[in-house]
Formats: C-alpha cells, sequence, structure tokens
C-alpha cells in the first residue's frame, strides 16, 4: 500500500514513520510512504501557500493552487489512488474506515491543512473528507499519521503476528483487557493471580470479563451486537 502525504511540515510525517511497526512495514516493502511539501507546488518566489480569508476573520487560509498543482503532478500517472482531507468537518474515523480503508485502496493521498483551513474549492478534487475525533488540532499532520499507523496495521503481514491485529481492541467491538509483565509484586502491587495459574481457560475468561467491564464503564457505546456469551458475562456484570 503507498501513501502519499501533501503537507507544509514534511518532518512531521518523515520522522514518525521511521519507527515501530510503521518502520518494519517499510523495510519489509509492505508499505510505501511519500510525503510532498506544499511549498514546492507554488508558483512564488516566497512559495506563499497562504492568504488573507474573503469575507474577514481571524487568520489566514490556505490557497487551492498549491493543492490542485500537488494533486495534478500526482495524478499524472494515471495510477489510482483514494485521495482523502484531513479536516475537522469530515465524517468520523472509525476502526471499520480504516479496514474499509486498507481494503479498498492501494494507493492514499492524506491531504493534510494548517492556519485556519484550507480553501473550500479543494473539496472539489477530494475523495473523503475525515476527522479523527471531536477535538481541534492545529493541522491534519497528527490525523494523516493516525490513518496510516490504523491502516498499515490492518495490511496482512506488517504486524509480523497475524493475531494482533484481530486481537486489537475495536477490532473486537469492545475495549482491551488489563495487561501486566514482570514484576510480579512492585511495591506491594501484585499481578492478578489468576494470569500466574497457567489455566488458560480461566485467563481467557477473566480477561473476557476485565474487557467487558473495562467497556461498560468507560465505553457503553461500543457494546453492541455482543455474542450471547459475552452478552451473558455482562450481565453478570450488571
Ligand atoms: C485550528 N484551526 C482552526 C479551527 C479549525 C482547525 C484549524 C487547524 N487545522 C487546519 C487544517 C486542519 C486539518 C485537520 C484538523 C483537525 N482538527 N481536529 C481533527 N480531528 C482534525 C482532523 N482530521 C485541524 C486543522
Amino acid at each position: 500500500m503507498k501513501f502519499e502525504v501533501l503537507t507544509i511540515f514534511p518532518e512531521i510525517i518523515e520522522c514518525y514513520i521511521k519507527h515501530g511497526v510503521l518502520g518494519k512495514a517499510l523495510n519489509k516493502g509492505i508499505v510505501e510512504v511519500k510525503v510532498y511539501n506544499l511549498r514546492d507546488f507554488t508558483s512564488d518566489k516566497h512559495k506563499k501557500v497562504d492568504d488573507y480569508p474573503y469575507g474577514g476573520g481571524a487568520g489566514m487560509v490556505m490557497q487551492i493552487e498549491p493543492f490542485y498543482n500537488a494533486i495534478m503532478h500526482l495524478k499524472a500517472d494515471e495510477k489510482p489512488r483514494k485521495l482523502v482531507l484531513l479536516s475537522p468537518q469530515g465524517r468520523k474515523f472509525t476502526q471499520k474506515l480504516a479496514q474499509k480503508f486498507m481494503e479498498e485502496s492501494k494507493a492514499m493521498v492524506l491531504i493534510c491543512g494548517r492556519y485556519e483551513g484550507i480553501d473550500e474549492r479543494v473539496k472539489a478534487f477530494v475523495d473523503e473528507e475525515v476527522s479523527i475525533g471531536d477535538y481541534v488540532l492545529s493541522g491534519g499532520e497528527l490525523a494523516a499519521l493516525v490513518i496510516i499507523d490504523s491502516v498499515v496495521r490492518l495490511i496482512p503481514g506488517a504486524l509480523g503476528d497475524e493475531l494482533s491485529a484481530v486481537e486489537d481492541s475495536f477490532m473486537k467491538g469492545f475495549l482491551d483487557y488489563p495487561h501486566y509483565t514482570r514484576p510480579e509484586d512492585f511495591k506491594g502491587m501484585k499481578v492478578p493471580e489468576v494470569l500466574l495459574s497457567g489455566d488458560h481457560k480461566k485467563i481467557a475468561l477473566w480477561r473476557k470479563r476485565q474487557a467487558l467491564k473495562n467497556t461498560l464503564k468507560n465505553r457503553p457505546d461500543l457494546l453492541k451486537n455482543l455474542s450471547p456469551e459475552d452478552m451473558r458475562i455482562l450481565k453478570e456484570l450488571c
């Protein structure tokens, strides 16, 4: 899968993708990430990308020309790609949408604005407008990284452990169970006995109960379409 990112801060993207799962997937050739500086698609000597908003108001708005020139440059190879604009006005990004992007797109262009936002006419050239959550960021780059990271995790072979993606919370429809590792006793804070028992059936049941308990407490909205067994466990918790 190929990601092409349009931004005025390429370093933000370049720094993050070198590390962790993403770095390994890049080294394996499972993923390719190309970052384009929108300033390279300007036509003035100052590489200007923003201007004052028509109609007045605070701040600056990013001009359409650099976005248009960059998108036309990418489209010149006539290869199919999904163009995604990151924006607070976009549809909510979820695990389900990450799965859809992974399944349907061989290549994605992630378009990152800054300032007060970008000229509305850029939307005529994009396929999707996506928001990663109901909070205000300073630009689209962090959102682009969230999308890249969550989509790459779903690519077969990217994690090197097929179970990991399947085991990820949100894939199962509820939150994750608690995790523990050595030491067994840290200043009197002990690891739950069941995890030391070696009884895998008991451990699995304990983890399911804890996951459902966490979900009921913090994200009851996720508790839909539970299996009869999970519903039975949930009812015991109520
Ligand atoms: C602060 N400044 C004035 C208020 C409006 C936003 C603007 C900053 N800004 C400019 C381009 C841009 C793109 C995405 C996001 C963004 N914020 N929150 C999300 N979930 C986002 C996504 N995905 C913010 C952006």
